[in-house]
Protein backbone atom coordinates (compact mmCIF):
# COMPACT_ATOMS: atom_id res chain seq x y z
CA UNK A 1 0.00 0.00 0.00
CA UNK A 2 1.32 3.48 -0.90
CA UNK A 3 1.64 5.89 2.01
CA UNK A 4 2.01 9.37 0.53
CA UNK A 5 3.13 11.27 3.67
CA UNK A 6 6.05 8.93 4.17
CA UNK A 7 6.97 9.03 0.50
CA UNK A 8 6.71 12.77 0.62
CA UNK A 9 9.06 12.93 3.60
CA UNK A 10 11.50 10.49 1.98
CA UNK A 11 11.46 12.48 -1.27
CA UNK A 12 13.40 15.27 0.47
CA UNK A 13 16.32 12.87 0.49
CA UNK A 14 16.05 11.51 -3.03
CA UNK A 15 19.62 12.58 -3.78
CA UNK A 16 20.74 10.21 -1.03
CA UNK A 17 19.78 6.83 -2.40
CA UNK A 18 21.19 4.94 0.59
CA UNK A 19 19.26 7.06 3.03
CA UNK A 20 15.93 7.47 1.27
CA UNK A 21 14.34 4.07 2.10
CA UNK A 22 15.31 4.46 5.75
CA UNK A 23 13.79 7.95 5.82
CA UNK A 24 10.60 6.40 4.48
CA UNK A 25 10.66 3.55 6.99
CA UNK A 26 11.35 5.71 10.05
CA UNK A 27 8.55 8.09 9.09
CA UNK A 28 6.21 5.11 8.78
CA UNK A 29 7.28 3.75 12.16
CA UNK A 30 6.64 7.10 13.80
CA UNK A 31 3.10 7.12 12.45
CA UNK A 32 2.65 3.70 14.05
CA UNK A 33 3.70 4.96 17.47
CA UNK A 34 7.41 4.10 17.54
CA UNK A 35 9.98 6.73 18.37
CA UNK A 36 12.62 5.23 16.10
CA UNK A 37 13.26 2.47 13.61
CA UNK A 38 14.59 -0.59 15.39
CA UNK A 39 17.15 -2.33 13.20
CA UNK A 40 18.09 -4.81 15.90
CA UNK A 41 15.36 -7.29 15.21
CA UNK A 42 16.72 -7.57 11.68
CA UNK A 43 13.49 -7.70 9.76
CA UNK A 44 13.83 -8.42 6.08
CA UNK A 45 14.34 -5.42 3.80
CA UNK A 46 10.90 -6.11 2.31
CA UNK A 47 9.28 -5.91 5.71
CA UNK A 48 11.22 -2.85 6.79
CA UNK A 49 10.58 -0.86 3.63
CA UNK A 50 7.10 -2.21 2.91
CA UNK A 51 5.28 0.13 0.54
CA UNK A 52 8.39 2.13 -0.38
CA UNK A 53 8.41 0.81 -3.93
CA UNK A 54 6.30 -1.61 -5.87
CA UNK A 55 9.06 -4.04 -6.80
CA UNK A 56 10.68 -6.08 -4.06
CA UNK A 57 13.76 -4.35 -2.63
CA UNK A 58 16.88 -6.08 -3.85
CA UNK A 59 19.07 -5.10 -0.97
CA UNK A 60 21.24 -6.62 1.73
CA UNK A 61 20.05 -5.03 4.93
CA UNK A 62 23.35 -5.22 6.79
CA UNK A 63 25.16 -3.56 3.91
CA UNK A 64 22.40 -0.98 3.64
CA UNK A 65 22.75 -0.10 7.34
CA UNK A 66 26.51 0.25 6.95
CA UNK A 67 26.01 2.63 4.04
CA UNK A 68 23.38 4.50 6.01
CA UNK A 69 25.91 5.08 8.77
CA UNK A 70 28.22 6.73 6.20
CA UNK A 71 25.65 9.34 5.21
CA UNK A 72 26.63 12.87 6.11
CA UNK A 73 23.02 13.55 7.11
CA UNK A 74 23.15 10.92 9.86
CA UNK A 75 24.65 11.57 13.26
CA UNK A 76 26.34 8.50 14.70
CA UNK A 77 26.13 8.21 18.43
CA UNK A 78 29.30 6.62 19.76
CA UNK A 79 30.72 6.57 23.27
CA UNK A 80 33.25 9.20 22.10
CA UNK A 81 30.95 11.76 20.60
CA UNK A 82 28.39 11.49 23.38
CA UNK A 83 24.70 12.28 23.31
CA UNK A 84 24.52 16.04 23.00
CA UNK A 85 21.75 17.86 21.17
CA UNK A 86 22.42 17.45 17.48
CA UNK A 87 21.28 19.15 14.34
CA UNK A 88 21.69 16.69 11.48
CA UNK A 89 18.34 15.41 10.19
CA UNK A 90 18.87 11.81 11.37
CA UNK A 91 20.60 9.96 14.18
CA UNK A 92 21.80 6.42 14.51
CA UNK A 93 22.25 5.23 18.08
CA UNK A 94 23.20 1.57 18.32
CA UNK A 95 20.52 -0.23 16.36
CA UNK A 96 18.03 2.60 16.51
CA UNK A 97 17.56 4.99 13.62
CA UNK A 98 15.84 8.26 14.45
CA UNK A 99 14.52 11.42 12.95
CA UNK A 100 16.69 13.76 15.00
CA UNK A 101 13.83 15.57 16.66
CA UNK A 102 12.87 12.34 18.44
CA UNK A 103 16.44 11.48 19.29
CA UNK A 104 16.72 14.90 20.91
CA UNK A 105 13.47 14.37 22.84
CA UNK A 106 14.91 11.21 24.33
CA UNK A 107 18.17 13.01 25.13
CA UNK A 108 16.23 15.77 26.88
CA UNK A 109 14.24 13.24 28.89
CA UNK A 110 17.29 11.29 29.98
CA UNK A 111 19.28 14.40 30.85
CA UNK A 112 16.34 15.92 32.68
CA UNK A 113 15.87 12.78 34.76
CA UNK A 114 19.60 12.54 35.47
CA UNK A 115 19.77 16.11 36.64
CA UNK A 116 16.77 15.68 38.97
CA UNK A 117 18.27 12.48 40.34
CA UNK A 118 21.65 14.00 40.98
CA UNK A 119 20.23 17.09 42.70
CA UNK A 120 18.05 14.81 44.83
CA UNK A 121 21.09 12.78 45.80
CA UNK A 122 22.80 15.90 47.15
CA UNK A 123 19.83 16.47 49.41
CA UNK A 124 19.20 12.90 50.45
CA UNK A 125 21.07 12.74 53.75
CA UNK A 126 19.46 15.95 54.99
CA UNK A 127 16.04 14.69 53.95
CA UNK A 128 16.70 11.36 55.59
CA UNK A 129 17.35 13.13 58.90
CA UNK A 130 14.12 15.09 58.50
CA UNK A 131 12.16 11.96 57.74
CA UNK A 132 13.49 10.26 60.87
CA UNK A 133 12.26 13.21 62.91
CA UNK A 134 8.98 13.67 61.07
CA UNK A 135 5.90 13.09 63.21
CA UNK A 136 3.88 12.70 60.03
CA UNK A 137 6.15 9.89 58.89
CA UNK A 138 5.78 8.32 62.30
CA UNK A 139 2.02 8.41 61.78
CA UNK A 140 2.36 6.81 58.36
CA UNK A 141 4.48 4.06 59.88
CA UNK A 142 2.01 3.53 62.70
CA UNK A 143 -0.88 3.38 60.25
CA UNK A 144 0.92 1.23 57.74
CA UNK A 145 -0.82 -1.71 56.21
CA UNK A 146 0.05 -4.85 58.14
CA UNK A 147 -2.39 -7.33 56.67
CA UNK A 148 -0.90 -10.50 55.27
CA UNK A 149 -2.54 -10.14 51.90
CA UNK A 150 -0.98 -6.70 51.28
CA UNK A 151 2.46 -7.72 52.56
CA UNK A 152 5.02 -4.91 52.30
CA UNK A 153 3.25 -1.56 52.31
CA UNK A 154 4.74 -0.22 49.08
CA UNK A 155 2.68 2.95 49.48
CA UNK A 156 4.79 3.77 52.54
CA UNK A 157 7.99 3.02 50.63
CA UNK A 158 6.82 5.11 47.69
CA UNK A 159 6.06 8.02 50.02
CA UNK A 160 9.49 7.80 51.64
CA UNK A 161 11.27 7.55 48.28
CA UNK A 162 9.35 10.52 46.86
CA UNK A 163 10.33 12.55 49.92
CA UNK A 164 13.99 11.58 49.63
CA UNK A 165 14.34 12.04 45.86
CA UNK A 166 13.60 14.60 43.19
CA UNK A 167 12.44 12.09 40.61
CA UNK A 168 9.99 9.30 41.37
CA UNK A 169 7.71 7.08 39.38
CA UNK A 170 4.82 5.36 41.14
CA UNK A 171 3.21 2.72 38.99
CA UNK A 172 0.37 0.35 39.73
CA UNK A 173 -2.91 -0.99 38.43
CA UNK A 174 -6.30 0.50 39.20
CA UNK A 175 -7.04 1.02 42.85
CA UNK A 176 -3.53 0.19 44.06
CA UNK A 177 -3.48 3.53 45.85
CA UNK A 178 -1.51 5.88 43.61
CA UNK A 179 -3.68 8.81 44.68
CA UNK A 180 -3.59 7.68 48.30
CA UNK A 181 0.20 7.63 48.09
CA UNK A 182 0.18 11.18 46.74
CA UNK A 183 -1.82 12.19 49.82
CA UNK A 184 0.82 10.55 52.01
CA UNK A 185 3.67 12.24 50.16
CA UNK A 186 1.98 15.62 50.41
CA UNK A 187 1.41 15.18 54.13
CA UNK A 188 5.17 14.70 54.57
CA UNK A 189 6.05 17.65 52.37
CA UNK A 190 3.45 20.01 53.88
CA UNK A 191 4.68 19.17 57.35
CA UNK A 192 8.14 20.30 56.28
CA UNK A 193 6.90 23.36 54.43
CA UNK A 194 3.31 24.55 54.92
CA UNK A 195 3.74 27.01 52.01
CA UNK A 196 4.68 24.28 49.60
CA UNK A 197 3.96 25.15 45.97
CA UNK A 198 2.34 22.03 44.49
CA UNK A 199 1.20 21.59 40.90
CA UNK A 200 -1.15 18.72 40.05
CA UNK A 201 -1.12 17.88 36.36
CA UNK A 202 -2.27 15.24 33.90
CA UNK A 203 -2.33 14.92 30.12
CA UNK A 204 -6.07 15.57 29.96
CA UNK A 205 -8.25 18.02 31.85
CA UNK A 206 -10.50 15.20 32.89
CA UNK A 207 -7.67 13.18 34.40
CA UNK A 208 -6.30 16.24 36.21
CA UNK A 209 -9.71 16.94 37.66
CA UNK A 210 -10.18 13.31 38.64
CA UNK A 211 -6.92 13.33 40.59
CA UNK A 212 -7.99 16.45 42.44
CA UNK A 213 -11.35 14.94 43.29
CA UNK A 214 -9.87 11.62 44.32
CA UNK A 215 -7.48 13.50 46.61
CA UNK A 216 -10.26 15.60 48.05
CA UNK A 217 -12.39 12.52 48.81
CA UNK A 218 -9.55 10.27 49.93
CA UNK A 219 -10.11 9.06 53.46
CA UNK A 220 -6.37 8.68 54.00
CA UNK A 221 -5.62 12.41 53.68
CA UNK A 222 -4.52 13.52 57.15
CA UNK A 223 -6.87 16.05 58.74
CA UNK A 224 -4.09 18.65 59.22
CA UNK A 225 -3.47 18.92 55.50
CA UNK A 226 -6.94 18.28 54.15
CA UNK A 227 -7.61 21.93 53.46
CA UNK A 228 -4.34 22.58 51.60
CA UNK A 229 -4.75 19.43 49.53
CA UNK A 230 -8.40 20.15 48.69
CA UNK A 231 -7.43 23.65 47.53
CA UNK A 232 -4.91 22.44 44.93
CA UNK A 233 -5.70 23.46 41.39
CA UNK A 234 -5.46 20.78 38.71
CA UNK A 235 -3.69 21.57 35.43
CA UNK A 236 -3.50 19.88 32.09
CA UNK A 237 0.14 19.52 31.12
CA UNK A 238 -0.49 21.99 28.29
CA UNK A 239 -1.92 24.60 30.60
CA UNK A 240 0.85 24.02 33.13
CA UNK A 241 3.50 24.60 30.49
CA UNK A 242 1.65 27.58 29.02
CA UNK A 243 0.74 27.11 25.35
CA UNK A 244 1.89 29.71 22.83
CA UNK A 245 -0.57 30.70 20.14
CA UNK A 246 -0.14 28.51 17.05
CA UNK A 247 3.18 27.16 18.22
CA UNK A 248 4.38 23.72 19.32
CA UNK A 249 6.49 25.42 21.99
CA UNK A 250 5.46 26.45 25.48
CA UNK A 251 6.06 29.52 27.61
CA UNK A 252 7.81 27.38 30.18
CA UNK A 253 10.89 25.67 28.85
CA UNK A 254 14.57 25.23 29.66
CA UNK A 255 15.04 29.01 29.77
CA UNK A 256 11.88 29.83 31.67
CA UNK A 257 11.37 27.03 34.14
CA UNK A 258 8.20 26.20 36.04
CA UNK A 259 7.96 27.62 39.52
CA UNK A 260 6.98 24.75 41.81
CA UNK A 261 8.32 22.76 44.72
CA UNK A 262 6.50 19.63 43.65
CA UNK A 263 4.94 18.64 40.36
CA UNK A 264 2.69 15.58 40.41
CA UNK A 265 1.77 14.14 37.05
CA UNK A 266 -0.99 11.53 36.84
CA UNK A 267 -2.01 9.19 33.99
CA UNK A 268 1.52 9.26 32.70
CA UNK A 269 0.95 6.30 30.36
CA UNK A 270 -0.84 8.78 28.08
CA UNK A 271 2.14 11.12 27.77
CA UNK A 272 4.14 10.94 24.57
CA UNK A 273 7.89 11.54 24.35
CA UNK A 274 7.56 15.02 22.88
CA UNK A 275 5.36 16.31 25.69
CA UNK A 276 7.39 14.61 28.40
CA UNK A 277 10.60 16.08 26.97
CA UNK A 278 9.04 19.54 27.04
CA UNK A 279 7.80 19.01 30.58
CA UNK A 280 11.06 17.76 32.00
CA UNK A 281 13.04 20.52 30.30
CA UNK A 282 10.85 23.02 32.11
CA UNK A 283 11.26 21.42 35.56
CA UNK A 284 13.87 23.01 37.86
CA UNK A 285 16.36 20.53 39.23
CA UNK A 286 15.33 21.27 42.80
CA UNK A 287 11.67 20.58 42.10
CA UNK A 288 10.36 17.15 43.02
CA UNK A 289 8.79 15.52 39.99
CA UNK A 290 6.45 12.64 40.86
CA UNK A 291 5.05 10.64 37.97
CA UNK A 292 2.06 8.31 38.42
CA UNK A 293 0.53 5.83 36.05
CA UNK A 294 -0.36 2.31 35.13
CA UNK A 295 2.34 1.04 32.82
CA UNK A 296 0.12 -1.70 31.46
CA UNK A 297 -2.40 0.72 30.01
CA UNK A 298 -2.56 1.89 26.43
CA UNK A 299 0.28 4.16 25.49
CA UNK A 300 -0.15 7.66 24.10
CA UNK A 301 -1.76 8.16 20.72
CA UNK A 302 1.41 9.98 19.63
CA UNK A 303 4.83 8.36 19.44
CA UNK A 304 6.26 6.43 22.34
CA UNK A 305 5.26 4.33 25.32
CA UNK A 306 7.40 6.29 27.68
CA UNK A 307 6.06 5.24 31.07
CA UNK A 308 6.35 1.58 30.10
CA UNK A 309 9.87 2.12 28.75
CA UNK A 310 11.03 3.91 31.88
CA UNK A 311 9.49 1.25 34.13
CA UNK A 312 10.96 -1.56 32.05
CA UNK A 313 14.43 -0.04 32.29
CA UNK A 314 14.50 -1.59 35.78
CA UNK A 315 14.28 -5.35 35.70
CA UNK A 316 13.54 -6.11 39.35
CA UNK A 317 11.42 -3.33 40.65
CA UNK A 318 11.05 -2.44 44.35
CA UNK A 319 14.68 -3.30 45.01
CA UNK A 320 17.26 -0.72 45.97
CA UNK A 321 20.91 0.13 45.50
CA UNK A 322 23.13 -0.87 48.44
CA UNK A 323 23.44 2.72 49.63
CA UNK A 324 19.73 3.47 49.59
CA UNK A 325 18.92 0.09 51.08
CA UNK A 326 21.11 0.97 54.08
CA UNK A 327 19.16 4.19 54.60
CA UNK A 328 15.81 2.48 54.20
CA UNK A 329 16.70 -0.23 56.70
CA UNK A 330 17.42 2.45 59.26
CA UNK A 331 14.14 4.15 58.46
CA UNK A 332 11.94 1.06 58.19
CA UNK A 333 13.76 -1.69 60.11
CA UNK A 334 10.71 -3.96 60.14
CA UNK A 335 10.91 -4.62 56.39
CA UNK A 336 13.16 -7.10 54.72
CA UNK A 337 13.89 -5.09 51.63
CA UNK A 338 15.97 -6.45 48.79
CA UNK A 339 19.08 -5.13 47.13
CA UNK A 340 19.17 -4.51 43.42
CA UNK A 341 22.43 -5.87 42.13
CA UNK A 342 22.29 -4.27 38.71
CA UNK A 343 24.23 -1.09 39.37
CA UNK A 344 23.78 0.16 35.84
CA UNK A 345 20.06 0.79 36.30
CA UNK A 346 19.68 4.54 36.73
CA UNK A 347 16.07 4.33 37.91
CA UNK A 348 16.50 1.50 40.40
CA UNK A 349 15.83 3.77 43.39
CA UNK A 350 13.21 5.83 41.63
CA UNK A 351 10.38 3.50 40.68
CA UNK A 352 7.90 1.99 43.11
CA UNK A 353 5.40 -0.50 41.88
CA UNK A 354 2.25 -0.67 44.02
CA UNK A 355 1.11 -4.23 44.00
CA UNK A 356 -2.06 -4.62 45.98
CA UNK A 357 -5.33 -3.36 44.52
CA UNK A 358 -7.78 -2.21 47.14
CA UNK A 359 -10.35 -1.92 44.41
CA UNK A 360 -9.98 -5.48 43.20
CA UNK A 361 -10.17 -6.71 46.76
CA UNK A 362 -13.83 -5.71 46.54
CA UNK A 363 -14.22 -6.83 42.92
CA UNK A 364 -11.83 -9.74 42.59
CA UNK A 365 -13.11 -11.05 39.29
CA UNK A 366 -12.36 -7.90 37.33
CA UNK A 367 -8.94 -7.96 39.01
CA UNK A 368 -8.38 -11.60 38.10
CA UNK A 369 -9.36 -11.02 34.49
CA UNK A 370 -7.19 -7.94 34.10
CA UNK A 371 -4.17 -9.69 35.62
CA UNK A 372 -4.68 -12.67 33.33
CA UNK A 373 -4.74 -10.30 30.36
CA UNK A 374 -1.46 -8.59 31.33
CA UNK A 375 0.45 -11.85 31.12
CA UNK A 376 -1.89 -13.54 28.65
CA UNK A 377 -2.55 -16.42 31.03
CA UNK A 378 -4.47 -18.58 28.60
CA UNK A 379 -5.70 -21.06 31.19
CA UNK A 380 -7.09 -18.36 33.43
CA UNK A 381 -8.59 -16.51 30.48
CA UNK A 382 -10.16 -19.75 29.31
CA UNK A 383 -12.14 -19.96 32.55
CA UNK A 384 -13.72 -16.63 31.73
CA UNK A 385 -14.35 -17.39 28.08
CA UNK A 386 -15.75 -20.81 28.71
CA UNK A 387 -17.76 -19.70 31.73
CA UNK A 388 -16.56 -22.57 33.85
CA UNK A 389 -17.75 -20.64 36.83
CA UNK A 390 -20.57 -18.22 37.34
CA UNK A 391 -19.55 -14.62 37.75
CA UNK A 392 -21.53 -11.78 39.17
CA UNK A 393 -19.16 -9.09 37.97
CA UNK A 394 -18.28 -10.24 34.50
CA UNK A 395 -20.31 -11.53 31.61
CA UNK A 396 -18.85 -12.43 28.24
CA UNK A 397 -21.33 -12.75 25.41
CA UNK A 398 -19.94 -14.10 22.14
CA UNK A 399 -23.41 -14.05 20.56
CA UNK A 400 -23.86 -10.26 20.62
CA UNK A 401 -27.28 -10.66 22.22
CA UNK A 402 -29.24 -7.44 21.54
CA UNK A 403 -31.28 -7.97 24.69
CA UNK A 404 -28.16 -7.66 26.83
CA UNK A 405 -27.19 -4.41 25.13
CA UNK A 406 -30.72 -3.06 25.49
CA UNK A 407 -30.78 -3.86 29.20
CA UNK A 408 -27.56 -1.95 29.65
CA UNK A 409 -28.85 0.98 27.62
CA UNK A 410 -31.91 1.16 29.86
CA UNK A 411 -29.52 1.91 32.71
CA UNK A 412 -29.16 5.39 31.18
CA UNK A 413 -32.72 6.11 32.34
CA UNK A 414 -31.26 6.96 35.76
CA UNK A 415 -29.54 10.10 34.56
CA UNK A 416 -32.38 10.99 32.20
CA UNK A 417 -34.93 10.86 35.01
CA UNK A 418 -32.71 12.75 37.47
CA UNK A 419 -33.95 16.32 37.90
CA UNK A 420 -30.78 17.82 39.35
CA UNK A 421 -28.41 18.52 36.45
CA UNK A 422 -25.14 18.02 38.34
CA UNK A 423 -26.43 14.77 39.77
CA UNK A 424 -27.63 13.70 36.31
CA UNK A 425 -24.11 14.21 34.89
CA UNK A 426 -22.65 12.19 37.75
CA UNK A 427 -25.18 9.41 37.08
CA UNK A 428 -24.37 9.46 33.36
CA UNK A 429 -20.72 9.01 34.25
CA UNK A 430 -21.44 5.82 36.16
CA UNK A 431 -21.88 3.74 33.04
CA UNK A 432 -20.49 3.68 29.55
CA UNK A 433 -20.43 1.58 26.42
CA UNK A 434 -16.86 1.15 25.19
CA UNK A 435 -15.88 0.22 21.65
CA UNK A 436 -12.62 -0.48 19.87
CA UNK A 437 -13.58 1.12 16.58
CA UNK A 438 -15.53 4.19 15.56
CA UNK A 439 -17.62 3.04 12.60
CA UNK A 440 -20.08 0.21 12.02
CA UNK A 441 -22.40 -1.81 14.23
CA UNK A 442 -19.72 -2.58 16.80
CA UNK A 443 -18.28 0.92 16.59
CA UNK A 444 -18.99 4.05 18.62
CA UNK A 445 -21.25 5.46 15.93
CA UNK A 446 -23.43 2.34 15.56
CA UNK A 447 -23.69 1.87 19.31
CA UNK A 448 -24.64 5.50 19.94
CA UNK A 449 -27.32 5.14 17.31
CA UNK A 450 -28.65 1.96 18.93
CA UNK A 451 -28.75 3.66 22.33
CA UNK A 452 -30.63 6.66 20.92
CA UNK A 453 -33.12 4.45 19.09
CA UNK A 454 -33.77 2.23 22.06
CA UNK A 455 -34.21 5.10 24.52
CA UNK A 456 -36.46 6.80 22.00
CA UNK A 457 -38.57 3.67 21.72
CA UNK A 458 -38.84 3.48 25.49
CA UNK A 459 -40.06 7.08 25.56
CA UNK A 460 -37.04 8.23 27.52
CA UNK A 461 -35.61 10.50 24.82
CA UNK A 462 -36.95 12.48 21.87
CA UNK A 463 -34.02 12.55 19.54
CA UNK A 464 -35.19 14.59 16.52
CA UNK A 465 -33.02 17.70 16.99
CA UNK A 466 -29.21 17.89 17.16
CA UNK A 467 -29.31 19.18 20.72
CA UNK A 468 -32.17 17.10 22.02
CA UNK A 469 -32.88 17.16 25.75
CA UNK A 470 -30.62 14.78 27.72
CA UNK A 471 -28.25 14.11 24.82
CA UNK A 472 -25.00 13.01 26.50
CA UNK A 473 -22.13 14.92 24.93
CA UNK A 474 -18.36 14.75 24.99
CA UNK A 475 -16.08 17.65 24.14
CA UNK A 476 -13.52 16.62 21.51
CA UNK A 477 -11.18 19.62 21.71
CA UNK A 478 -9.49 21.54 24.51
CA UNK A 479 -11.09 24.87 25.37
CA UNK A 480 -8.79 26.19 28.09
CA UNK A 481 -10.59 29.55 27.96
CA UNK A 482 -13.85 27.80 28.95
CA UNK A 483 -12.09 25.36 31.29
CA UNK A 484 -13.45 22.50 29.20
CA UNK A 485 -11.19 19.80 27.88
CA UNK A 486 -11.11 17.05 25.32
CA UNK A 487 -13.00 14.14 26.87
CA UNK A 488 -15.17 16.17 29.27
CA UNK A 489 -18.69 14.76 29.39
CA UNK A 490 -21.92 16.69 29.97
CA UNK A 491 -25.57 16.70 28.95
CA UNK A 492 -28.04 18.81 27.05
CA UNK A 493 -30.73 20.33 29.25
CA UNK A 494 -32.86 23.47 29.00
CA UNK A 495 -31.47 26.82 30.08
CA UNK A 496 -32.42 27.84 33.63
CA UNK A 497 -34.58 30.72 32.44
CA UNK A 498 -36.03 29.28 29.23
CA UNK A 499 -37.31 25.71 28.96
CA UNK A 500 -37.30 25.96 25.15
CA UNK A 501 -33.64 26.93 24.86
CA UNK A 502 -31.22 24.01 25.08
CA UNK A 503 -27.80 24.42 26.67
CA UNK A 504 -24.81 22.17 27.17
CA UNK A 505 -24.15 21.49 30.85
CA UNK A 506 -20.84 20.34 32.34
CA UNK A 507 -19.55 20.02 35.87
CA UNK A 508 -17.17 22.75 37.01
CA UNK A 509 -14.29 22.35 39.45
CA UNK A 510 -16.61 22.53 42.42
CA UNK A 511 -18.81 19.79 41.00
CA UNK A 512 -21.57 22.25 40.13
CA UNK A 513 -23.38 22.27 36.78
CA UNK A 514 -22.42 25.10 34.47
CA UNK A 515 -24.13 25.83 31.15
CA UNK A 516 -22.71 26.82 27.75
CA UNK A 517 -24.59 27.83 24.60
CA UNK A 518 -24.30 25.07 21.96
CA UNK A 519 -22.89 27.59 19.49
CA UNK A 520 -19.79 27.95 21.65
CA UNK A 521 -19.00 24.24 21.50
CA UNK A 522 -19.44 22.95 18.00
CA UNK A 523 -17.05 20.06 18.53
CA UNK A 524 -19.08 17.74 20.73
CA UNK A 525 -20.18 14.19 20.03
CA UNK A 526 -22.78 11.86 21.52
CA UNK A 527 -21.35 9.70 24.26
CA UNK A 528 -23.48 6.77 25.30
CA UNK A 529 -20.55 4.96 23.73
CA UNK A 530 -16.92 6.03 23.38
CA UNK A 531 -13.68 4.42 22.24
CA UNK A 532 -11.48 2.66 24.77
CA UNK A 533 -8.75 5.11 23.79
CA UNK A 534 -10.92 8.02 24.85
CA UNK A 535 -11.95 6.28 28.06
CA UNK A 536 -8.42 6.32 29.43
CA UNK A 537 -8.30 8.34 32.60
CA UNK A 538 -11.98 7.64 33.37
CA UNK A 539 -13.63 4.89 35.34
CA UNK A 540 -17.24 3.73 35.49
CA UNK A 541 -19.23 1.54 37.85
CA UNK A 542 -20.52 -0.44 34.85
CA UNK A 543 -18.94 -0.95 31.47
CA UNK A 544 -20.36 -2.63 28.39
CA UNK A 545 -17.44 -3.35 26.08
CA UNK A 546 -18.12 -4.24 22.46
CA UNK A 547 -15.36 -5.90 20.47
CA UNK A 548 -15.30 -5.75 16.67
CA UNK A 549 -16.23 -8.95 14.90
CA UNK A 550 -13.01 -9.16 12.94
CA UNK A 551 -9.67 -10.20 14.36
CA UNK A 552 -7.77 -8.47 11.56
CA UNK A 553 -7.28 -5.23 13.36
CA UNK A 554 -3.94 -3.77 14.31
CA UNK A 555 -5.77 -1.91 17.06
CA UNK A 556 -6.69 -5.10 18.89
CA UNK A 557 -4.02 -5.42 21.52
CA UNK A 558 -3.55 -6.61 25.05
CA UNK A 559 -3.08 -3.05 26.29
CA UNK A 560 -6.37 -2.04 24.71
CA UNK A 561 -8.24 -4.95 26.26
CA UNK A 562 -6.65 -4.32 29.65
CA UNK A 563 -7.48 -0.61 29.52
CA UNK A 564 -11.11 -1.31 28.60
CA UNK A 565 -11.56 -3.96 31.29
CA UNK A 566 -10.01 -1.87 34.03
CA UNK A 567 -12.33 1.06 33.32
CA UNK A 568 -15.03 -1.04 35.04
CA UNK A 569 -15.21 -0.71 38.80
CA UNK A 570 -18.08 -3.07 39.60
CA UNK A 571 -19.62 -4.64 36.52
CA UNK A 572 -18.31 -5.60 33.15
CA UNK A 573 -20.06 -7.03 30.15
CA UNK A 574 -18.09 -7.90 27.06
CA UNK A 575 -19.59 -8.71 23.69
CA UNK A 576 -17.00 -10.38 21.51
CA UNK A 577 -16.06 -13.75 20.15
CA UNK A 578 -13.53 -15.83 21.99
CA UNK A 579 -11.28 -15.68 18.89
CA UNK A 580 -11.22 -11.89 18.95
CA UNK A 581 -10.53 -11.80 22.67
CA UNK A 582 -7.75 -14.35 22.35
CA UNK A 583 -6.18 -12.46 19.46
CA UNK A 584 -6.24 -9.24 21.45
CA UNK A 585 -4.78 -10.85 24.58
CA UNK A 586 -1.88 -12.22 22.54
CA UNK A 587 -0.96 -9.04 20.70
CA UNK A 588 1.32 -6.74 22.63
CA UNK A 589 1.95 -3.23 21.39
CA UNK A 590 5.46 -3.06 20.04
CA UNK A 591 6.78 0.44 19.92
CA UNK A 592 10.45 0.95 19.28
CA UNK A 593 12.25 3.49 21.42
CA UNK A 594 15.76 3.98 22.67
CA UNK A 595 15.01 5.19 26.20
CA UNK A 596 15.50 1.78 27.74
CA UNK A 597 18.89 1.31 26.11
CA UNK A 598 20.06 4.86 26.53
CA UNK A 599 19.09 5.58 30.11
N1 LIG B 1 -3.58 2.03 52.25
C1 LIG B 1 -4.89 2.00 52.07
N2 LIG B 1 -5.72 1.63 53.04
C2 LIG B 1 -7.06 1.57 52.85
N3 LIG B 1 -7.67 1.88 51.69
C3 LIG B 1 -6.89 2.25 50.67
C4 LIG B 1 -5.46 2.34 50.80
N4 LIG B 1 -4.96 2.72 49.62
C5 LIG B 1 -6.00 2.89 48.78
N5 LIG B 1 -7.14 2.61 49.42
C6 LIG B 1 -8.50 2.72 48.85
O1 LIG B 1 -8.53 2.13 47.57
C7 LIG B 1 -9.25 2.93 46.65
C8 LIG B 1 -8.35 3.31 45.48
O2 LIG B 1 -7.29 4.11 45.95
P1 LIG B 1 -6.64 5.25 45.06
O3 LIG B 1 -7.70 6.10 44.47
O4 LIG B 1 -5.59 5.89 45.87
O5 LIG B 1 -5.97 4.33 43.94
P2 LIG B 1 -5.43 4.71 42.51
O6 LIG B 1 -4.32 3.77 42.24
O7 LIG B 1 -5.13 6.17 42.45
O8 LIG B 1 -6.72 4.35 41.71
P3 LIG B 1 -7.13 4.63 40.22
O9 LIG B 1 -6.43 3.65 39.40
O10 LIG B 1 -8.58 4.43 40.32
O11 LIG B 1 -6.74 6.05 39.93
C9 LIG B 1 -9.74 4.13 47.43
O12 LIG B 1 -11.05 3.88 47.83
C10 LIG B 1 -8.83 4.18 48.63
O13 LIG B 1 -9.45 4.76 49.75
Amino acid sequence: MKSPPHHHFASFFKEQKDLQPFAYAVSRQLAQGSVCLDLKEKPSADELFEGFQEDPMDLDLQEAVEKLAQSDLVYKQTPENGEGKINLPFALAGNNFYITRYYNYETQIIEGIKSLISKGQEERQGRLRKLKESSQFEKLIAGRETSKEVGTDWQLLAAAMAFLNNFSIITGGPGTGKTTTVAKILSLLYEENPDLDVKLAAPTGKAAMRMKEALKDNAQVPEDFRESIAALEPFTLHRLLGPKYQSPYFRHDAKNKLQADVIIVDEASMIDVALFAKLISAVKEDTRLIVLGDQNQLASVEAGSLLGDLCNSVKDRNRYSAEVLRDLKELLPFYELQENRDESELLQDHITELQFSYRFQKHPEIGRLSKAIIINNEKELGSFYEKTYSSKEIEIDPEYDQKLLHEFIEGFSEYIEEKDIAEAIRKLNKLRILAVIRRGQQGVEGLNEKAEKHLNRKGLLTTGKTFYKNRPVMVTKNHPDLNLFNGDVGIVRPAEDDPEKMKLWFLDEKGEAKSYPPGLLTDVETVFAMTIHKSQGSEFDSVFMVMPKTEELALLTRELLYTGITRAKQNLKIQGTIEVLKTAAKAMVKRASGVRDRI
